[in-house]
């Protein structure tokens, strides 16, 4: 049974990267993905986006839909402070367990918490079942048709504040127009859009900040 490109890319962080240095697994992802693999991570220069996004806010609770290998995760948990902790979603079992140990390896765990379902599940059991009060950052990377109806789940389950940041990628490409149009013509929400390019790739692509105005 050949491996999948999810397992090719967790060998060549496992083969190439050093144990708990998120960096090196970041840099050991984009390396492998720029040259021999394309694959669906936020990738470098729109992850300076996220960079800076995450150290603005400097999160307690932040929330990610859609681990995929895990390589956003560990951006993002490597800039939490002490006791700040990162949920990421992810429906896909074979994802989810390269995710985890894509996590593991980076030395980040402790700060993540890997939850194995569908957003539209996950959402409403935030606050009972994994003690969330309310979130201060969302990063938006799973289907592009499941920006909106998510968004609009999260202000339901009131997991959003005055001044919850929501993050959101590919607005370009592949693009999420139902989402852009139902977040920028929001009242209740400030956006900013981020020109950037898609990983990997010289195409344009964006990112949408979104800040709930309670
Ligand atoms: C059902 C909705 N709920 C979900 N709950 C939990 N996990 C979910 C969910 N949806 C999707 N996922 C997971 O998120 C990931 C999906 C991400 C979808 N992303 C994209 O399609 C994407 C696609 C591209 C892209 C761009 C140009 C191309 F030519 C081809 C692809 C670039 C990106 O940056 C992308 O993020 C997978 O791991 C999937 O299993
Ligand atoms: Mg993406």
């Amino acid at each position: 049974m050949n491996q999948s490109k999810e397992q090719r890319i967790l060998n060549f962080v496992l083969q190439n990267a050093v144990r708990g240095d998120p960096c090196s697994v970041m840099d050991a992802i984009d390396k492998y993905c720029s040259q021999k693999e394309w694959a669906m991570n936020v990738g470098n220069e729109k992850g300076l986006i996220l960079d800076k996004t995450v150290e603005e806010i400097n999160p307690s609770v932040a929330l990610e839909l859609g681990t995929y290998c895990g390589y956003s995760a560990v951006r993002i948990a490597r800039l939490l402070k002490a006791g700040a902790r990162l949920l990421t979603v992810e429906f896909n079992p074979e994802f989810a367990a390269i995710a985890k140990q894509m996590i593991e390896f980076a030395g980040v765990q402790d700060k993540v918490k890997l939850i194995e379902g569908p957003s539209e599940e996950i959402i409403p059991q935030l606050k009972k079942k994994y003690e969330v009060d309310t979130l201060d950052f969302v990063f938006l990377d799973h289907w592009k048709d499941r920006y909106t109806p998510d968004t609009i789940l999260l202000q339901e389950c009131s997991l959003l504040r005055k001044g919850s940041v929501l993050l959101a990628d590919n607005i370009i490409v592949p693009g999420a127009p139902e989402f852009v149009n139902y977040i920028r013509n929001n009242p209740r929400f400030q956006c900013t859009n981020y020109p950037s390019h898609l990983e990997y790739m010289k195409v344009q692509d964006a990112m949408e900040k979104a800040v709930f105005l309670g």
